[in-house]
């Protein structure tokens, strides 16, 4: 059947501006909808669409309510528009070319590409909503942070795993944070030959670390990109990073379960390996039990399970474990997947996950703010050119950190 257009999301809907054709094909439950444009039409009798998307589709007529003005999605010159139109049906679809190219929208640092990712975004985020609501409210992944030190095993793990997840028809997909290379030039993940086969695989999706940026901005775009990723229908989202150094608690902070993979080593290999991060630990998995590493990965399980007995407890519904596997030989993993979905389906129905998530959307709102101050402070011209000056006096002993603090804040005030 065909009705003027209007662009639905539900629990909203409210019509676009540029209006069109469209074939809408209800589902019996009446609540998914599926819009094909086919061409531009004048005028938009939004009465009567209303009345017939109630009468016809059942839906209560208070879901037909206009979106807020700050929600709509406007602003954009046509060709941008015609590209977050492009890269967001592309993205819905399950079209890896297309989240590929969104994510790297929203890791560029270009002004007007920060722009259209936005409202790429927002875009995907109502769609979030809509899915969320026909799911029940369950989110629409799982995300999974893993975290270890080089060596551990984190490649072969998650090629093994991933493998495993995508015989089982889950769509997986697998983020990598990894600072490092932007600092150091090298990438403590080697992105480029890692997890060969499940880069093959279509129903597995691999994005490397993007090779820019400080860790605020890998973190944010990689929030992001979960984000991207969960509209491309990938409902296993693996974040990794390399466990010696910041990136992990970042990490800790976007996922709904965070894994600890270690090699069956003692105190003194795992050196870099910083405390905190074993307290941030829902799972950890003494990854190479196999062959003479057997006995090792058995003493070291007993340790981590004597000192994760000495941590705080984090969760009403939930221990931290210790588990063995071999990503090698694929032993025990199969069993860790069975003990992550119960920690999902735990924190889920205790109503923690949800709010886990709620949190992490505020600490990353804030992380955002702290981070494009800190920009726009750099960048202001009252404080700009007499940064150098003051870092150089800093360093050489002349002016304490403290006082050269406070020169540039009260210069950036005065500027404001
Ligand atoms: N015996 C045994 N060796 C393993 C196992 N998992 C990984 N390895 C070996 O450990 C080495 C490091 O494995 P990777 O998967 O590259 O480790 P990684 O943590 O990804 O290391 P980076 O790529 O440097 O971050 C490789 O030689 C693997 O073959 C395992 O379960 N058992």
């Amino acid at each position: 059947m065909k009705i003027p257009s209007l662009l639905l999301r539900f629990p909203h809907c409210y019509f676009s501006r540029r209006t069109y054709f469209v074939n809408c094909h209800f589902t019996s439950r009446a609540d998914l909808l599926c819009i094909e444009s086919l061409g531009p039409v004048h005028h938009c009798p939004t009465k009567w669409i209303r009345s017939w998307i109630c009468s016809s589709s059942g839906l209560r007529r208070e879901l037909c309510q206009q979106v807020a003005p700050d929600q709509q999605i406007e602003g954009l010159p046509d060709r941008e528009q015609r590209l977050v139109d492009r890269l967001y049906n592309g993205l819905i679809r399950g079209h890896r070319a297309c989240l590929a190219e969104a994510i790297t929208l929203v890791e560029s640092t270009q002004s007007r590409k920060k722009k259209v990712a936005q409202v790429l975004l927002q875009k995907v985020l109502s769609y979030h909503r809509e899915q969320e609501k026909l799911n029940q409210g369950k989110p629409l992944a799982f995300r999974v942070g893993l975290s270890g030190p080089p060596g551990a095993g984190k490649s072969t793990f998650i090629e093994c795993f991933g493998k495993m997840l995508t015989e089982r028809k889950y769509k997986v997909s697998v983020l990598a944070v990894d600072p490092s290379s932007s600092t150091s030039g090298g990438s403590l993940l080697g992105d480029k030959t890692r997890m060969t086969e499940l880069s093959r695989d279509m129903n597995a999706y691999i994005r490397p670390s993007p090779t820019r940026g400080t860790l605020g901005g890998v973190t944010r775009t990689t929030n992001e990109a979960i984000l991207l990723c969960e509209g491309g229908g990938y409902n296993v989202v693996l974040v990794e990073t390399v466990g010696v150094g910041q990136s992990e608690f970042a990490v800790a902070d976007m996922v709904d379960m965070f894994i600890l993979l270690l090699p069956p080593a003692g105190g003194d290999e795992l050196q870099g390996i910083k405390r905190g991060i074993i307290e941030m630990a829902d799972l950890v998995a003494i990854n190479k039990a196999d062959g003479d590493l057997v006995v090792p990965a058995r003493r070291i399980q007993a340790e981590y399970v004597s000192a994760l007995k000495l941590l705080r407890r984090r969760s009403k519904v939930w221990r931290p474990k210790v588990m063995r596997i071999s990503a090698k030989t694929g032993e025990g993993i199969s069993d860790m997947w069975d003990k992550m979905t119960e920690f999902h389906d735990l924190m889920l129905t205790s109503g923690e996950l949800i709010a886990k998530r709620r949190r992490q959307q505020k600490v990353w709102m804030w992380n955002l703010i702290q981070e494009n101050m800190l920009e726009h402070f750099r960048s202001h011209l009252a404080v700009k050119d007499k940064i150098p000056l003051l870092e150089e006096k800093v360093l050489s002993g002349v002016l304490s950190p403290g006082l050269a603090a406070d020169l540039l804040l009260k210069a950036f005030k005065d500027g404001l």
